[in-house]
């Protein structure tokens, strides 16, 4: 199919450490999206040789299973893989990745973005799940990794689900609504138990800012979205001095990029990537489809105004007539 037929597939990641509630929050996901006809497909992983969660989705949705590891740090070419190949065969209309507790939050991100260069995703905030009892436990004796990982995992949030509220008393609920808030300012919380939270307020609120929202907090935001992900599909060449110079006047709080474009003043394609400050580009010639796409990571930038810099180049190719 060509690139540009392509259907735009919403893609959710479900953050959270081991058994905070992750699984009970996709089995109602799938279940809401079958209930409207729609076609889910979810990528789970599990540490071992067995996906004990997998058991506990329905046996019709499609799944790509990652075992022995966890998406994030052995297994990342192959997120990106069985991403793809899920997609092409199953063709869903929704994707979800339920990644591993002991996943880092922003390689995910990073290893979905991967996909997105070739597959047309729309990448949605971030849900974490925050087991209750288990963050106040870790809290109070503040160290390790799991705390460190925990605590990085809440800070890509976009909302944060504040799960096994019935374990703790409201004294403590309230300790933890505002260790979470002063860790993740941008994120809105929900306490829940056995995550039932009303799936199409949370589902709405990831697809863009509810203004309603901002009334809770005594600041304002331009967004929840505290680490976001932007997806840019080119529509035509770019001139690679402006863009060079586009990526060089990045907001610091873009700290990743990647993509594959086509230059109005080059005779190939290239990939590009940039990381903290420093880009680089590379000849390629991509098999297949491949759309000419940039993927932006970082917190709390204004996707807009990165959209329009974006257009504005497309645009200016255009009006020199140059091809
Ligand atoms: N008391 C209580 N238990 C819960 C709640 N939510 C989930 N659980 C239980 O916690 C356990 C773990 O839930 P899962 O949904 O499997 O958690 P997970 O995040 O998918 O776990 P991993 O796949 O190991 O990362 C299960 O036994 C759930 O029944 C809750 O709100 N309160």
């Amino acid at each position: 199919m060509n690139v540009e037929q392509q259907q735009v597939i919403p893609v959710y990641i479900l953050s959270g450490f081991l058994g905070s509630g992750k699984t009970t929050l996709l089995q109602q996901l799938i279940t809401y999206w079958k209930n409207q006809g729609l076609r889910p497909a979810v990528v789970m992983n599990e540490i071992g040789d067995v996906n004990l969660d997998g058991l506990l989705v329905e046996e019709e949705v499609p799944m790509a299973e990652m075992l022995s590891g966890c998406i994030c740090c052995s297994i990342r070419a192959d997120l990106s893989s069985e991403m793809s190949e899920l997609i092409a065969k199953e063709k869903p209309d929704v994707v979800v990745i339920e990644a591993t507790g002991a996943a880092n939050p922003m390689e995910v991100l990073d290893a979905v973005a991967e996909v997105a260069l070739y597959q047309k995703l729309e990448i949605k905030p971030m849900i974490t799940v925050v087991d209750a009892p288990h963050l106040l436990e870790l809290a109070r004796t503040q160290k390790g990794k799991t705390y460190r990982l925990m605590q990085e995992q809440i800070r890509c949030g976009s909302v944060l689900i504040l799960n096994k509220i019935d374990r703790v008393d409201q004294e403590e609920a309230d300790e933890l609504r505002g260790q979470l808030a002063s860790w993740n300012s941008f994120a809105r919380i929900i306490p829940a138990v056995k995550c039932q939270v009303n799936l199409s307020e949370l589902l709405q609120f990831q697809g863009g800012h509810q203004e309603s929202d901002h009334r809770e907090h005594d600041h304002t935001h331009a967004s929840h979205e505290h680490v976001t992900v932007y997806t840019h599909y080119f529509r035509s060449a770019v001139n690679s001095e402006l863009f060079e110079q586009f990526i060089k006047e990045l907001p610091r709080d873009i700290y990743r990029g990647k993509g594959v474009l086509t230059f109005s003043d080059t005779s190939s394609r290239f990939l590009f990537q940039y990381a903290y400050r420093e880009s680089d580009y590379m000849r390629i010639n991509p098999q297949g489809n491949i759309p000419d796409v940039a993927v932006f990571i970082g917190e709390h930038f204004d996707k807009q105004l990165l959209a329009s810099r974006l257009i504005e180049l497309e645009e200016s190719v255009k009006s020199s007539g140059s091809i």
